[in-house]
């Protein structure tokens, strides 16, 4: 497929709600979007790059600047979507710009043969479960209405952020409130260290389905012996970053469990890599989020509908995010998401929105 163009866009999203983690607090998203242009059709990639590089090592200036001096000009004239990913290898990291040019080039492909994401990356169903995560908050009382609100919009499964000083007293909360049978899980954002093991073995009388990243990204052989001293499963999210991670977690015995976000991986085809080799394996995986505007949550409920998707993911409404989506927003509809079955990603950005939000575009020629 011929590349005319790739056009770089930011757009300043607030959110509904301020979202606060172990890492920080956000109250707006401020995203990186690459658009592919070819002859017969353009592709959408979104680069889920924070602001600031709290979550991982990326941000989104920084995403924006490796595309444009490196990524972007090692594209051949002429690419798809598996030789993206063989032209960007040999840069190290900037997995999530790959992934947003990768994604954009994939969509631009698909569009142009009429083949949706799901059908190429091998959907399963043609609509998926769908949990969601729940902030850090000021009080129990405010998180409790929070749990309720999101269980009456139908959500299937709570995340709960959790970290040093909120972590037992929510879970409890949450658990006398909305009772024992509630799919519940928590998530630390790597905010503890092995010496919390005591500590965190006191959540194994909740009967939680998993602790995510309870360890930094890095500690995979931690992680390990802290799976010896719990009962709640392990799943690793941050320290995830490709199919090689994946197998090396699973031969350790770091994790029973993984997050699977294209984002963090560098895009849809290491996402699917992952989601094969850990089925293979017998380890579950689910599609965690990133706060995506419509264009990055398309890709991922066409993802997150593959056989080895057995856990409900962060695919939340686009409302749990935004007032406005970018696309036509995402509606649960009895706890699911439709998968899009149209072209590539199958939604398109509703562009008088899109430029109400864009704070800048950069135009590059090939
Ligand atoms: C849904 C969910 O919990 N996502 C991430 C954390 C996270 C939280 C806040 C974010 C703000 C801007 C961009 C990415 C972000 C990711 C996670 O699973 O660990
Ligand atoms: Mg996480």
């Amino acid at each position: 497929m011929k590349i005319t163009g790739i056009e770089m866009r930011r757009i300043a999203m607030p959110l509904v709600a301020p979202f606060r983690t172990s890492f920080g607090t956000e109250t707006a998203r401020d995203v990186l979007l690459v658009r592919v242009v070819t002859p017969d059709s353009e592709g959408w990639g979104e680069c889920a790059a924070m602001s600031e590089p709290l979550y991982s090592s990326e941000y989104a200036d920084g995403a924006a600047e490796a595309l444009r001096r490196f990524l972007i000009p090692a594209l051949p004239a002429r690419v798809d979507a598996f030789g993206t990913g063989r032209a960007l290898a040999p840069f190290k990291g900037h997995r999530m710009a790959k992934a947003a040019l990768e994604t954009a080039v994939l969509d631009a492909q698909l569009r142009s043969s009429g083949q949706s994401f799901a059908s190429f990356l091998g959907a399963a169903a043609e609509r998926v479960p769908c949990g969601v995560s729940v902030g850090i908050m000021d009080s129990i009382p405010e998180l409790l209405d929070a749990v309720e609100g999101y269980l009456s919009e139908g959500y299937v499964r709570i995340k709960l952020k959790i970290q040093p000083g909120w972590d037992l007293a929510p879970v409890r909360a949450v658990r006398e409130r909305f009772g024992p049978d509630v799919p519940l899980q928590v998530d630390a954002n790597a905010a503890y260290t092995l010496t919390d093991a005591p500590h965190l073995a006191k959540l194994d009388a909740f009967d939680l389905l998993l602790i995510e990243q309870p360890l930094a990204n890095d500690d995979m052989v931690q992680h390990a012996a802290l799976a010896r001293r719990i009962t709640t499963p392990v799943c690793l999210d941050e320290s995830i970053e490709s199919a090689e991670h994946a197998a090396a977690a699973i031969t350790l015995g770091a994790c029973s469990i993984i997050n699977v976000k294209p984002a963090r991986v560098g895009g849809y085809l290491e996402a699917r890599r992952i989601h094969d080799l850990a089925r293979a394996h017998g380890v579950a995986v689910w599609c965690g989020g990133m706060l995506e505007t419509g264009i990055g949550r398309a890709a991922n409920v066409a993802l997150a509908a593959l056989p080895g998707f057995t856990l409900p993911g962060d695919t939340s409404a686009s409302r749990r995010y935004f007032a406005t989506d970018i696309t036509p927003p995402f509606e649960l509809r009895d706890g699911h998401l439709n998968v899009p079955a149209g072209p590539g990603i199958g939604v398109d950005p509703v562009q008088d929105i899109l430029d109400e939000v864009t704070t800048s575009t950069e135009w590059i020629t090939r």
